[in-house]
């Protein structure tokens, strides 16, 4: 039948995989690891990318296009950066039947693409700041569990690198970036996130300091990284001698950022706010935000009533929502509501014979199944005040739901019972990298470690003399740890 054979709560793993199927988002293909993004999810990538793209554009960034290709010397130039992700490299060995003389391999992200012509065209001052972006695909080749959207070997993003002449405008930049990853979560995908800083054992080994938006999976109780912004400092500058020439004529290197977020976010919004109907969608980035159903009764007007459905989609459409009706003969209103509820529609609008006759529609809520009869007379201020009313609503609930799962822990007996009730821990920490490692190991099992997650730049009061929840050292801050993606 057309429900969902698992529960959210009973059977995550699968309810996920089912819901992503049986809403159109994803086809299974038949490389693992790999996905097909049907148009159900391709229209959300958009419309987060139109925001994006724009917002970007505002800062004076420029999107380009290098090749998917890599010289196998640049790939080994940064030993740091490389060799933890080694194993993760995909290489062409061949073309046709005849072996490369030397493999090449498919980009897992474009630092070392770029930064060898970031070296080239920057010579002075006014080549300053650099900043473009491209949208493109990567190849990861992870072997640990893949999951649509979350963990593919393939996936869609945009990668910013920019370069300055001082940190200060480094600096200031990946804090505007990491914004701009808040209000797609928050604003766009309705789910809450903590904007923070990675550890040095967590930051991305080639650059200087991580920022991140940190997610949270109440259901999984694991954290997931939501987007990243770096200060990669002049690690890249130095090895790619990235120079130019000041205003004093001295010679200095470039100060950069690299920054990203994936089609991982869509997967994230599945997680959070799908149920066990199906997907349920954010106004915000869905692609169809009213699905209009004529509910004929016999051989009462039914022509009519189709007349309706097809002008109230007209006058929807004009206002600027994205509306549609379902007029298809052969299938049941019921089996519609399914269908549309399954794909996590935001609003139905149904228009039988009773609605006719009195001017108004019925209006029910994908989010919390509200029915509200709206007169035709206030269709599009109405229909638009119920989509925001979604649209916060969604937010508002994931927020409960992640803060609920927070768990302030003070010494290591809470942390290890809070991370067995899945719970998104805050613990004081003395910061130290041999602590975190520690605390890995010691937490290490099926289930997969125990890590920081971030040091959030909101930080509560952090009283003299506290402890280590870890080391029993003095705490020099707060950080979240958990279980994550
Ligand atoms: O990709 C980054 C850093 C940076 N890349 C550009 C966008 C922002 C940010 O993600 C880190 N990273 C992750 N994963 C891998 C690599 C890697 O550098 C290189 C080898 C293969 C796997
Ligand atoms: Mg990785």
């Amino acid at each position: 039948g057309l429900g969902l054979s698992f529960t959210k709560d009973e059977n995550f793993g699968e309810w996920y995989s089912e819901v992503v199927v049986n809403g159109e988002m994803i086809e299974y293909y038949d490389i693992s690891g790999c996905y097909i993004l049907r148009p159900w999810a391709m229209s959300i990538w958009e419309n987060m990318q139109t925001f994006f793209d724009a917002e970007i554009k505002k800062m004076k960034v420029k999107n380009c296009y290098f090749p998917l290709f890599v010289s196998p010397g640049v790939l080994q130039k940064e030993k740091d950066h490389i060799e933890g992700f080694a194993p993760e490299v995909a290489w062409v060995t061949k073309s046709g039947e005849s072996d490369l003389e030397v493999p090449i391999a498919i980009r897992p992200t474009s630092e070392t693409v770029m930064y060898p012509y970031y070296s080239k065209w920057i010579r002075g001052h006014r080549d300053l700041p650099l900043k473009l972006n491209q949208w493109c695909n990567v190849v990861r080749w992870e072997f640990s569990n893949p999951t649509p959207f979350i963990r593919s070997r393939e996936f869609l993003w945009q990668e910013g690198h920019t370069a300055f002449a001082t940190k200060e405008e480094a600096d200031t930049e990946v804090l505007q970036i990491l914004e701009l990853y808040r209000r797609i979560y928050e604003e766009f995908l309705a789910i809450p996130v903590t904007k923070g800083r990675k550890s040095e054992l967590e930051k991305f080994a080639g650059g200087l300091y991580t920022t991140s938006v940190e997610a949270f999976i109440p259901n999984t109780g694991r954290g997931i990284q939501g987007a990243t912004s770096h200060c990669l400092g002049q690690n890249f500058a130095k090895m790619f001698e990235i120079n130019f020439e000041n205003e004093k004529g001295e010679k200095s290197m470039v100060w950069q950022n690299s920054w990203a977020y994936s089609t991982r976010t869509i997967g994230v919004m599945v997680m959070v706010h799908g149920d066990n109907k199906g997907l349920v969608l954010p106004p915000k980035v869905a692609a169809l935000q009213v699905i209009v159903i004529p509910v004929p009764y016999k051989d009462a007007d039914t022509q009519g009533i189709f007349d309706a459905c097809t002008a109230t989609v007209a006058i929807l459409s004009d206002a600027g929502i994205r509306a549609e009706a379902d007029l298809r003969e052969n299938y049941s209103p019921g089996w519609k509501y399914s269908n549309w509820e399954m794909k996590g529609v935001p609003l139905r609008i149904e228009i039988g014979p009773r609605d006719l006759a009195n001017n108004q529609v019925r209006a029910v809520r994908r989010d919390n199944g509200e029915k509200i009869d709206i007169s035709r007379v206030f269709l599009v201020e109405q229909v638009k005040g119920m989509l925001e009313k979604i649209q916060q609503n969604l937010f508002d609930v994931a927020k409960q739901k992640r803060d609920a799962c927070i768990e302030v822990v003070k010494t290591w007996d809470e942390f290890i019972k809070a991370l067995g009730q899945k719970k998104l821990i805050l613990a004081p920490w003395c910061d130290e990298e041999e602590v975190e490692k520690d605390v890995k190991a010691r937490t290490k099992g099926e289930m997969g470690a125990a890590k920081s997650l971030c040091t959030p730049f909101e930080q509560p009061e952090l009283p003299e003399g506290t402890k280590c929840f870890a080391s029993g050292k003095p705490a020099t801050k707060w950080t979240y740890w958990g279980r994550s993606y």
